[in-house]
C-alpha cells in the first residue's frame, strides 16, 4: 500500500467515532483532506454533523464538497477532532504545523472533548524532533524573536537551523497573518521544557508541539492500522 493509501485508511478508521449530531473540530493537510473526502461521503449517505474547520484550506475543500461548516465563535465546544500529524510520540505528544495551521489546529483541539490523530506509521517516533519544529511569530520583531528561540533553545541544550517559512520566493503567511520560523533543534527530550520556554517568548504566538491534547492516534502501516490511546 502507498503513503496516500495509508492515509485514506487512517481516515476511514477514524471516521467510525463520528456520530450524527457531532460538533467535529477538521483539520489540516493531506490525511486530514483524506478524511473530509470520506466525510462528505458519508454525510451523502445521511450522517450529520457540524464541522469547524482548522484552516482555510480545509475550509475550502469542506464548502467544496459540502460539508456543513461553523465557526469556533458560534459553536465553542466540539465532541471530537479528527487531525493529521507531522510526528507522534509514544506519550500522543505531537509536533504539527507542516502545513501551517498549528494555530488554529491547537485551538481547535483544545476546543474539543477528544482528538483523534490520523497518520501512516512514517509519523510514529521514539522521541520527537526528526521533523523541523513550526514556531508561529509575530511578524514584529522577527529577528529578535528568532534570537530569543535559540538562546531559550540553548539554555535546555538544542541548538540547530531556524529558519523563516518560505513559499514561492516570498515568507509563508498563516491564517492568523503570522510567520512561521521552522527550528531543526533535532531530538527534544524535554517537551514541556521548550514548550514553557517558546511561549515566553513575546513574539512567539504559539508552536507546534501539542502536549496532552491527543486522545488517541490511528496510525495505518502495511502490517495493518493501530490505535495508540492515551494514558493519562
Ligand atoms: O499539522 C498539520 C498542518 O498544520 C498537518 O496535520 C501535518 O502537517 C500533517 O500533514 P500531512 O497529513 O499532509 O502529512
Amino acid at each position: 500500500m502507498d503513503q496516500k493509501q495509508l492515509k485514506v485508511e487512517a481516515a476511514r478508521k477514524a471516521l467510525e467515532h463520528v456520530a450524527s449530531g457531532m460538533k467535529l473540530g477538521i483539520g489540516t493537510g493531506s490525511t486530514a483532506e483524506e478524511f473530509v473526502r470520506l466525510l462528505a461521503q458519508k454525510l451523502a449517505a445521511g450522517l450529520q454533523i457540524v464541522g469547524v474547520p482548522t484552516s482555510e484550506r480545509t475550509a475550502a475543500l469542506c464548502r467544496e464538497l459540502g460539508v456543513p461548516l461553523s465557526t469556533l465563535d458560534e459553536t465553542p465546544e466540539l465532541d471530537l477532532t479528527i487531525d493529521g500529524a507531522d510526528e507522534i510520540d509514544m506519550h500522543l505528544s505531537l509536533i504539527k504545523g507542516g502545513g501551517g495551521a498549528l494555530l488554529r489546529e491547537k485551538i481547535v483541539a483544545a476546543a474539543s472533548t477528544r482528538m483523534i490523530v490520523i497518520a501512516d506509521k512514517s509519523k510514529v517516533v521514539d522521541t520527537l524532533g526528526r521533523f523541523p519544529l513550526p514556531i508561529e511569530v509575530n511578524r514584529f520583531g522577527l529577528r529578535a524573536t528568532e534570537h530569543a528561540i535559540a538562546a531559550a533553545a540553548n539554555r535546555l541544550g538544542l541548538s540547530g537551523d531556524i529558519k523563516l517559512r518560505m513559499t514561492d520566493a516570498q515568507p509563508f503567511v498563516t491564517d492568523g497573518d503570522h510567520f512561521i520560523l521552522d527550528a531543526s533543534f533535532g531530538r527534544i527530550p524535554d517537551t514541556r521544557a521548550l514548550s514553557d520556554a517558546l511561549l515566553a517568548i513575546p513574539g512567539v504566538v504559539e508552536h507546534g508541539l501539542f502536549i496532552g491534547l491527543a486522545s488517541a492516534a490511528i496510525v495505518a502501516g502495511s502490517d495493518g492500522i493501530e490505535t495508540i490511546q492515551a494514558v493519562r
